[in-house]
């Protein structure tokens, strides 16, 4: 049985005090009674602020991270900062990371595989262009994702990364994917893993959908055993919205 997650993904939104009230208050709501993991992806200036008012069962995750240990790389973050921040997970992947900054496969998957190098849990984000669904090539784009991001992660690492299946034509856009589209997709996404593993892994890997997440829409989502949990953009600013998005497993 797969433990669902919710991770709210903050993008650059949020001063440092800002986070810290937005966190004050979905804690303070009593969301840690709830049988699903959630935690937040805050930019990095405030996760060292932030992980005050967390614990470690709390995910935190870094937006984003460079595969070097260290060094002359202007404007990078390394996995032994967010680890020393109080991080336990980094997104990689992000759409907006591909799409808005140039990341390839072959430089997501280096950071993968040091991140996982590390004791960093990852989160390999993947999805389609609005062109490529429409193309009919949208589970081809997907699983080429999801085999180069994982690229030599040797299948004792792979319990520590979690998929988000996020449709790029579904991110900040208010369309979500129906439950059907999003299922069928994890669902090549779990046929894939297994055919790159075995089964079991297959059975244990956590399959996220992003892309428009709300309070109205995830009851329906979730309704899938295919859908793990999500990765929310928007409606995590809110601690009102985020809150309702976690009750929904009371
Ligand atoms: O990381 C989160 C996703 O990009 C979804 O963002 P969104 O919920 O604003 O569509």
């Amino acid at each position: 049985m797969r433990k669902p997650l919710i991770v709210g993904n903050w993008k650059m939104n949020t001063t440092i005090s800002e986070g810290v009230e937005l966190v004050k208050s979905v804690i303070d709501s009593g969301v840690d009674q709830l049988s699903v993991d959630f935690g937040f992806a805050p930019p990095f200036i405030s996760i060292y602020e932030i992980k005050k008012y967390l614990n470690d069962s709390h995910i935190l995750a870094g937006q984003n991270m460079y595969f070097e240990d260290s060094g002359a790389y202007t404007g990078e973050i390394s996995a032994d900062m967010l680890l020393g921040a109080g991080c336990n997970y980094v997104i990689l992947g992000h759409s907006e990371r591909r799409h808005i900054f140039g990341e390839t496969d072959e430089v997501i998957n280096k950071k993968v595989l040091h991140a996982l190098k590390k004791g960093l849990n990852v989160i390999l984000c993947v999805g389609e262009l609005l062109e490529e669904r429409e193309a009919g090539c949208e589970v081809e784009t997907v699983l080429r994702q999801v085999g180069l991001g994982l690229k030599s992660v040797e299948k004792g690492l792979i319990n520590n990364v979690v998929i988000a299946y996020e449709p790029v034509w579904a991110i900040g856009t208010g369309k979500t994917a129906s439950k059907d589209d999003a299922e069928k997709m994890h669902m090549e996404i779990r046929k894939y893993i297994a055919k790159l593993y075995d089964d079991d892994v297959a059975q244990r890997i956590r399959i996220m959908y992003g892309g428009s997440v709300k309070p109205e829409n995830i009851k329906e989502l979730m309704s899938s055993p295919e859908i793990d949990g999500a990765l929310v953009g928007g409606a995590s600013l809110k601690a009102e919205s985020f809150i309702k998005i976690l009750k929904y497993y009371e």
